[in-house]
């Protein structure tokens, strides 16, 4: 699914506007209804609402929406901030259209403010929607220091006032603090990014019919995983097949002390559908893993506790995972450096390979086309350098794919695969039970299994990030977030790829 820009959005609306066709007003009266459909099933008509609207078109959203909970028998307060002079059209119309029995307090200074909104009511944040155009000050930022201090559940309508959809915010700006956002039509960027992403809270999607042709026809390089097209990539196992239609993949890496990281990627690369698995570790890993991964092959490197060398004959492998729990020693870096100048099948770099990626020079020089790396945001930047805010982020990882033909999954909240082409797919499974050791090992099994299946690179890369979320999650409900580990998530990848496929 496309996510669009700020100034795209407002394409779309002017679009269906002319082409549904619909009035301006009406539309934004079909947006008011869709807000107050989700408030009605989550809230009954003894929660107050009390409704906090700017000069805008955001503002009048929370117009109508006071109108129509009004007409649902809810208590309603609406509090004007119209300081600025260009009130729109809609929201005029709006507010000529609200009944008289609504309350209504406006507020020029700080004073007009109530001293706190009433216990168990909910705040309505329509203040400012995708029409920013720069930070909020005077009494917009004091409105939104008043609503971030109420104990009162802020909604904001379609995203946090004095929060840039689609650009930096700058550091110390006033901007609310939603628990929920109820967003029309496309989530914003800024939803899916660290810096800016938690000021939404939990987020929703609503509809409003934007003109389909619009969405079709618009180009955007952003886009957000969704469960259809998962659906679509993933393929069914014909009756026929055997364990060599699935592919032979090697994993390679654990270290003295790390043997847990690569025993865990060859589960998950095995739980991914993957037909045979041969890893390779240091002597030291022998028994350890035939013990913990008895389905797998193993291969011993000469030395004991590191990497030294690869086997001489890749041919027969369809991918190769490469890194967890690799270690950085100076042998497995001069390794790393042999393999990246043969042919090689398609890779998977994750954890000190990507170290070793970022140290050295010729590595990355030699780093084969089409490898999917899978760096953290620290080893991100170890390969890139630092990125000034998260919008830099993504530029400095557009050019790293761009230069070295790459697909990089920049793990996160919303993990972003970048891709040579310069598209990013931003992922919508997963939960902060997953921030603990070990689940980036999995996702490097899943991926690697799923390369060796014969997924392109993308689509490996689109699946993976995907089901090792999902897995997370069912975990997550089965466990709880926070007794979540790692091998929870191969557990229960089985039941991912299955709900996937529902
Ligand atoms: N017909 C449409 O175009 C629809 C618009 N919708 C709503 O309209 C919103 C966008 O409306 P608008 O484009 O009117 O934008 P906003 O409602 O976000 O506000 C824009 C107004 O605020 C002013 N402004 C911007 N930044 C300011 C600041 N820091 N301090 C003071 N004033 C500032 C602008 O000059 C403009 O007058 C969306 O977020 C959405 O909520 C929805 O009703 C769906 C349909
Ligand atoms: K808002």
């Amino acid at each position: 699914m496309k996510i669009l820009s700020a100034s795209q959005t407002r394409s779309a609306d002017a679009y269906t506007i002319a082409h549904e066709p619909i009035t301006s007003l009406d539309l934004m009266e079909r947006a008011a209804g869709a807000l107050v459909h989700w408030l009605k099933q989550k809230y009954t008509a003894q929660i107050p609402f009390h409704i906090f609207c700017g000069p805008g078109n955001n503002g009048g959203d929370g117009l109508a929406a006071a109108r129509l909970l009004h007409q649902d028998g809810y208590d309603v307060w609406v509090y004007l901030l119209e300081a600025s002079q260009n009130k729109s059209s809609d929201f005029t119309q709006n507010l000529e259209r609200l009944p008289q029995a609504i309350p209504v307090v406006r507020v020029q200074t700080e004073e007009d403010l109530p001293a706190a909104l009433p216990k168990g009511s909910i705040a309505l944040d329509s203040l400012f929607g995708s029409g920013l155009s720069r930070p909020l000050e005077g009494i917009y930022a004091q409105a939104v220091a008043f609503l971030n201090r109420q104990p009162a559940p802020v909604i904001s309508i379609d995203i946090p006032s004095g929060l840039f959809a689609d650009a930096p915010t700058p550091a110390q700006s006033a901007v609310v603090q939603a628990a929920v956002t109820l967003t029309f039509e496309r989530p914003k960027m800024a939803f899916l990014l660290p810096a800016s992403g938690a000021y939404a809270g939990e987020w929703h999607v609503l509809p409003i019919g934007l003109h389909p042709t619009f969405l079709e026809q618009t180009d955007s390089p952003y886009h957000l995983l969704v469960p259809q097209h998962i659906k679509s990539l993933l393929r069914p196992r014909q009756k026929f097949s055997h364990k060599g239609t699935f592919g032979h993949a090697l994993l390679v890496g654990g270290s003295y002390g790390k043997m847990g990281a690569i025993t865990m990627s060859g589960h998950a690369a095995l739980r991914a559908g993957l037909g045979l698995l041969t890893v390779q570790v240091p002597h030291i890993g022998y028994t350890i893993l035939q013990t913990a991964l008895p389905e797998a092959m193993v291969l011993t490197d000469d030395h004991a506790h590191h990497l030294t060398r690869f086997p001489e004959d890749l041919t027969k492998y369809q991918c190769v995972g490469i890194g967890p729990g690799l270690g950085q020693a100076e042998a497995s870096q001069l390794a790393l450096e042999r393999l990246f100048q043969q042919v090689t099948p398609p890779l998977v770099l994750d954890a000190d390979a990507l170290n070793l990626v970022a140290t050295d020079r010729l590595l990355r020089q030699h780093l084969p086309p089409h490898s999917i790396l899978t760096p953290h945001p620290k080893e991100f930047e170890r390969l890139t350098g630092p990125a000034t805010d998260d919008f830099h982020r993504l530029q400095l990882l557009k050019e790293f794919c761009a230069q070295y033909q790459c697909y990089v999954v920049l793990k996160g909240a919303h993990t972003c695969i970048g891709t040579p082409a310069g598209e990013f797919y931003f992922n919508t499974t997963g939960n902060p039970g997953m921030a603990t050791g070990g689940t980036g090992d999995v996702l490097t099994g899943i991926l690697t299994g799923l390369r060796a299946q014969g997924y392109s690179a993308l689509e490996a890369c689109q699946l993976g990030v995907y089901l090792h979320g999902l897995a997370g999650n069912l975990a997550a409900q089965a466990e709880g977030q926070i007794s979540l580990i790692a091998s929870d998530l191969y557990k229960y990848l089985g039941a991912a790829f299955r709900k996937a496929s529902e």
